[in-house]
């Protein structure tokens, strides 16, 4: 029914996800709150070149377009907030103290559905560190979104670990590569094809494609290689990125994967908990450019936690029947005491028909029989 009523990949959220959904967006948030990350809350839709002019190697991808009749501008519906954070640190907070936090969340739109999520309208929360990008910030960034996630209910979370700009680093150094072929490198690593590698006269980058797994093998593997100082250096921040997490995060390198990390420079990052499949968060550093040309050092993450949110909402005790004549101040403790109350408005309200579990009586809540 609903599939004729809406355009494809929109769609109601219904009890209990919605409540669910608010419930643990409220949770993620303030847990993201009490680390310092003030709420910003951009429009949902902007000038197309404003969306996509601030991060520096964002392209004008996915965009949802509206000929704005007021303005006869094209707007954009947003993909994606960080680069409106981005655009409010680089004019409106240009001027703010640095490290400047933000966080946020809302709806974003794409123009097509993932193969794996088809939705066109998704939850986007994040945090943004703006000013930095040092293995510090990373390491602040991780933890904020491991933080948040565990609030908004996901459990056995695992981190996979990513060089968005590895191709160019080596390509710089160690695997020289002129830049008219580091495209095409990029996207042969990206589709992990060893053969076409070879083919493109770029074997030398074959060990990345086995260099992939759980983190500390993948690093060993990658330290083996001996690519140089800087690389090493790489490395080594990503092992103090990781460092404070501790056993009960599962941790993955990927060195090559690109794909998400448009974006991101040196360090790029997706989330996964049990029980879902698709990722719940992606995030990274990037490079925020100012109106006059300057360019600022960032490190961020967005969480997409819609898939969490299939769960009934937690904490709360029950749906309290609250028959006619029931005392108002019992009704009022019993909410206070966490239980949702439904009120009769007249003799045919049903208990049973309005999803109660419980009815008030004299003495408190008795279960329905
Ligand atoms: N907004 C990016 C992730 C990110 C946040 N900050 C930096 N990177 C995404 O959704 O892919």
């Amino acid at each position: 029914m609903t599939s004729s009523l809406l355009p494809q990949g929109f769609r109601d959220r219904m009890p209990p996800e919605a409540e669910a959904a608010a419930q643990a967006m409220t949770a993620a948030l303030s847990a993201i709150g009490a680390r310092g990350y003030r709420r910003v809350a951009p429009p949902l839709a902007e000038y197309e070149e404003a969306l996509v002019g601030r991060l520096k190697s964002a392209g004008a991808r996915d965009l949802l377009r509206v000929l704005d009749p007021a303005s006869r501008r094209m707007l954009a519906l947003r993909p994606d907030i960080t680069p409106q954070v981005g655009r409010i640190a680089g004019t409106r907070l240009a001027g703010a103290p640095r490290p400047l936090r933000l966080c946020y969340a809302g709806t974003v739109v794409r123009l097509a559905g993932g193969q794996l999520n088809p939705a066109r309208e998704l939850t986007q929360l994040g945090a943004e560190l703006i000013g930095r990008d040092t293995v510090a910030a990373a390491a602040e960034i991780v933890a904020v979104a491991v933080d948040a996630l565990q609030a908004a209910g996901a459990t056995g979370l695992s981190i996979d670990l990513t060089l968005p700009d590895l191709v160019d680093l080596l390509a710089a150094g160690p695997l020289p590569l002129g830049p008219e072929k580091r495209e095409r490198v990029r996207a042969i690593l990206d589709a992990k094809d060893a053969g076409a590698l070879v083919a493109a006269g770029a074997g030398g980058y074959l060990p990345l494609l086995e260099a992939t797994g759980p983190f500390a093998d993948a690093v060993a593997r990658l330290r083996s290689l001996n690519f140089g100082t800087l690389f090493e250096t790489r490395l080594a921040g990503l092992e103090a990125i990781v460092a404070p997490l501790g056993d009960e995060v599962r941790l993955t390198l990927d060195p090559t994967e690109r794909h998400g990390f448009e974006y991101q420079s040196w360090f790029g990052f997706s989330l996964f908990a049990d029980g879902h499949g698709a990722e719940l968060g992606r995030g990274g550093s990037y490079t925020v450019l100012h109106g006059d040309g300057r360019e600022e050092p960032a490190v961020g993450v967005s969480l997409y936690p819609d898939p969490l949110f299939a769960a009934p909402a937690t904490g709360t005790r029950g749906r309290l029947f609250l028959p006619i004549g029931h005392r108002p101040a019992a009704a009022a403790a019993a909410r206070a005491d966490g239980w949702i109350t439904v009120a009769a408005i007249d003799d045919d309200c049903d208990p049973a028909l309005l999803d109660c579990t419980h009815r008030l009586a004299e003495d408190g809540p008795q279960l329905l029989g």
